[in-house]
């Protein structure tokens, strides 16, 4: 709000009030001298109405540059250089006095609400390509999804807030856990990931709290851990159903007391960090199992947000391919194909286990394998475990259910060598395999399958 302090009114410069209104904009509030002061900061001029309050308004103007408010112009009707020095050394920005300066008042009315109104504008179109760069990268307009992202829009501005994501693997949690942490008021911080299934569970410790020196044998030095290097940033916890119970204990106190403390230090470091964790396990049934802290879970799931299964987002599987045929081929230097009927129908048929993960991987594998326009069989025939495991709807299955792991990979091996006719050097690249370990699989040889 904007307001225009005046310390006395008079008639004389009713012919004014328009347009020091307009640079004040509507919601201005005109003060006196004897009533109340609008907040300082925003005053945008002061107004010597009649004669004998010069001594005020100077006075007025050193608290406002006092409180680092920006200047303010004065408006008054004696044409005094002397009074003028005085009241631009108090703090005002110039003056004006009528009715003599009124055209340059009017010029430096307009200058100032053009300035103002610029800014305004730059600052929404900064604002706005801020959100549509961050959103924009989440594709789909379902409405399962943009309840989803209406949710995380709305947490965005707490920092704080603890956020628990929830959805089938490559549903999108950290593409969402990303995007509220761009936008939202730790956007200047670190963003830092951990994968709890991903690092063996006696390491987990020192690698989220750190580590002094000589905590263990192996501790040469000491060493932060991912709280600290995610101070005034976000810490993305993803698969915390993985944690262990202990490092669990350890999490809640860190949150509660906004303080981790290093292994083998004695004192606590205060640390600032928003957590935003991610499952793709019912953590509400693994509470009742004993797998996890009913209390940490309470606490985590403050802000629960629950992105849906692509095979319940309709149309957003269109829309998806579309984006990733288009980014894809610009990468490789290639031209998007089009969508064809048939494939449009198999995209939307299809159950898509894994996701929008195994929408762009299909994709890839296609756009790479392909000598014309992209067929079914292309995307959910060419080697990715997932699809071969029979996730098309309605699909044959050739394997067994439930399959073992291995015979998941032989068959992805052998749809992949049907593919290419036969040429195993051609398989094991389009697999990212070697050919040894083609061989491998192929034959059943699990013992040496590991690379
Ligand atoms: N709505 C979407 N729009 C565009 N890309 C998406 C969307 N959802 C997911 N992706 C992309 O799909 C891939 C998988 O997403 P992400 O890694 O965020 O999933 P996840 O749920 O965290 O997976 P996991 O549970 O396996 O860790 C990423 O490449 C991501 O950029």
């Amino acid at each position: 709000m904007s307001t225009l302090a005046v310390l006395a009114r008079s008639e004389s410069f009713s012919a004014l009030w328009p347009e020091l209104a307009a640079l004040a904009r509507a919601e201005s509030r005109v003060v006196t001298a004897a009533g109340e002061t609008g907040p300082a900061a925003e005053l945008v001029a002061l107004v010597l109405a009649v004669a004998g309050v010069e001594e005020e308004a100077e006075g007025a103007l050193r608290e406002l540059a006092a409180a680092g408010a920006p200047a303010p112009l004065v408006v008054g009707a004696r044409a005094d250089h002397r009074l003028a020095a005085a009241l631009v050394r108090a703090g005002a920005a110039d003056y004006f006095a009528l009715p003599g300066d009124v055209d340059a008042l009017r010029a430096e009315i307009r200058d100032r609400a053009a300035r103002r109104d610029a800014r305004a504008a730059a600052g929404r179109l900064e604002e706005a390509e801020r959100r549509a760069f961050d959103f924009g990268r989440i594709i789909g307009r379902s409405p399962p999804l943009r309840a989803a992202l209406d949710r995380a829009a709305r947490i965005i501005p707490r920092g704080q807030a603890t956020v628990l994501v929830t959805g089938e693997t490559g549903t999108g949690k950290e593409l969402i856990a990303q995007a509220i942490h761009r936008n939202g008021p730790r956007a200047s911080g670190p963003f830092i990931e951990l994968n709890c299934n991903a690092i063996p569970p006696t390491l987990l410790e020192s690698e989220l709290f750190g580590h002094e020196k000589g905590a263990f044998t192996d501790a040469r030095t000491a060493k932060p851990g991912l709280f600290e290097a995610a101070d005034r940033g976000t810490l993305f916890l993803d698969e915390i159903g993985d944690l262990p119970l202990v490092l669990q204990g350890k999490i809640l106190k860190a949150l509660e007391e906004k303080q981790v403390r290093r292994v083998g230090a004695v004192r606590g470091r205060e640390v600032d960090v928003r957590i935003i964790a991610a499952t793709h396990v019912d953590l509400a049934a693994a509470v009742r199992r004993g797998g996890f802290r009913e209390d940490l879970f309470y606490r985590l799931s403050v802000i629960p947000i629950h992105l849906p299964p692509l095979r319940d987002r309709g149309d957003d599987v269109l829309l998806l391919a579309e984006h990733f045929l288009r980014t894809l081929a610009a990468q490789y230097g290639m031209t998007a194909p089009a969508l064809s009927p048939t494939l449009r129908r198999a995209l939307m048929a299809h159950s898509w286990p894994g996701n929008v993960r195994e929408l762009r991987n299909g994709l890839e594998r296609a756009l790479l394998l392909a000598d014309g326009p992209l067929r079914p069989e292309d995307l959910f025939h060419g080697g990715d475990p997932s699809s071969a495991s029979g996730g098309h709807r309605g699909g044959s299955g050739e394997l067994p259910f439930p399959a073992t792991l291995d015979q998941i990979e032989r068959a992805a091996a052998e749809a992949m060598l049907a593919r290419v006719e036969g040429n195993k050097s051609a398989a094991a690249d389009a697999l990212g395999i070697s050919r040894s370990r083609l061989y491998r699989l192929l034959t059943g040889d699990a013992e040496g399958v590991a690379e």
